[in-house]
């Protein structure tokens, strides 16, 4: 274990609070139980936690303050720090885009001279610089959908996750996906990963993997299992034994989770039987 505790960030309220904690407790990380909690120390895991708004995040890695982060990547793009993403984490989805009232606008075009209000100063500046569009770009902490009605705005540019809010406001997008975004690990520019990041990177890492494969099990008669291991190669190779009854084999092997039910039936109609999945909870590969 190195004397000296990896230091990360982790989002304390907000969208990825929940789901990052989440994935910490999973990879075997003690994490606060009381949101007021600051940070947190888990000597026996090498760690400690600091609890920081998503938005600051970035900065504090950026600046070497903190190790590494848990973030959103439109929050690490916006911020302009001396920060990188490491590895997405598969969870706070979302979208960037600019809306405006709903058949107002239809092409990034007619940004032209507009007043834009967004939580995003960093992300709409660049994007509007890229195309040479000039326009008015307003920064407010939340809310702004309400700019436009308001008369403050002739557009915004925000997260879309379900699109409820703008729908609410009467707004649509136009033009294409500003940003795909989602909750990303991030690290100094550049730095060399301090000590103890390989093991927390391959705890990360195993609960992603956990999550994304299912274990399958299954029986089936030697003459087809062939056939059948080609549609489940697992990630190395499936393990293939004897059964006790003459002429079959049990064969397990992990499988993506999506498309493991299509992949069920196909097995059944191939002849086997007896097929399982279970959840992983953890690996390492
Ligand atoms: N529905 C959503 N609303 C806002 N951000 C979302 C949503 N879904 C995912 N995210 C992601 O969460 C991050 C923003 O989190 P942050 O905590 O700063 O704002 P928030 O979730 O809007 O919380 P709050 O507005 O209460 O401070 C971004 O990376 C964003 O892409
Ligand atoms: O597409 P949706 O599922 O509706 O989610 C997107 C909305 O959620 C966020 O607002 P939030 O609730 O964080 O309020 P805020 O504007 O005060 O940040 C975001 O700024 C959008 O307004
Ligand atoms: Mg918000």
């Amino acid at each position: 274990m190195p004397e000296k505790p990896l230091r990360i960030a982790v989002p304390n309220k907000g969208s990825l609070s929940q789901s990052a904690s989440e994935i910490l407790r999973e990879a075997g990380y003690r994490q606060r139980q009381d949101s007021k909690e600051l940070a947190l120390a888990d000597p026996e895991n090498g760690v400690e936690f600091f609890y920081l708004r998503p938005r600051d995040i970035a900065l504090y890695v950026g600046e070497g303050t903190l190790d590494i982060g848990i973030t959103g990547r439109d929050l690490l793009l916006d911020s302009g720090a001396h920060a990188e993403e490491i590895v997405p984490l598969g969870f706070g989805r979302s979208r960037f885009h600019f809306a405006g009232p709903a058949d107002r606008f239809s092409e990034i075009a007619q940004l032209q001279g507009a007043r834009i209000a967004t939580s995003y100063v960093g992300v709409v500046e660049r994007f509007l610089d890229e195309r040479g569009i000039e326009a008015t770009v307003t920064r407010l902490d939340g809310a702004v959908e309400t700019s436009i009605q308001l008369g403050v705005a002739d557009v915004i540019a925000d997260v879309v996750e379900t699109g409820s809010t703008l729908r609410a406001a009467g707004l649509a997008t136009f033009g294409e996906v500003v940003l795909e975004s989602e909750a990303v690990l991030i690290g100094h520019h550049g730095a060399e990963r301090p000590a103890g990041f390989d093991i927390f990177l391959r705890r990360l890492d195993g609960v992603l993997v956990a999550r994304s494969y299912v274990m399958m099990d299954y029986d089936i008669t030697s003459d087809r299992v062939s056939d059948a291991v080609a549609l489940t190669p697992g990630i190395e190779s499936p393990t293939v034994s004897p059964l006790h009854r003459e002429g079959w084999v049990a064969v397990r092997a992990m499988v993506p989770r999506t498309g493991a039910q299509r992949l069920m039936d196909e097995l059944y109609q191939l002849g086997a039987r007896g097929i399982l999945l279970t959840d992983i909870h953890a690996c390492r590969l």
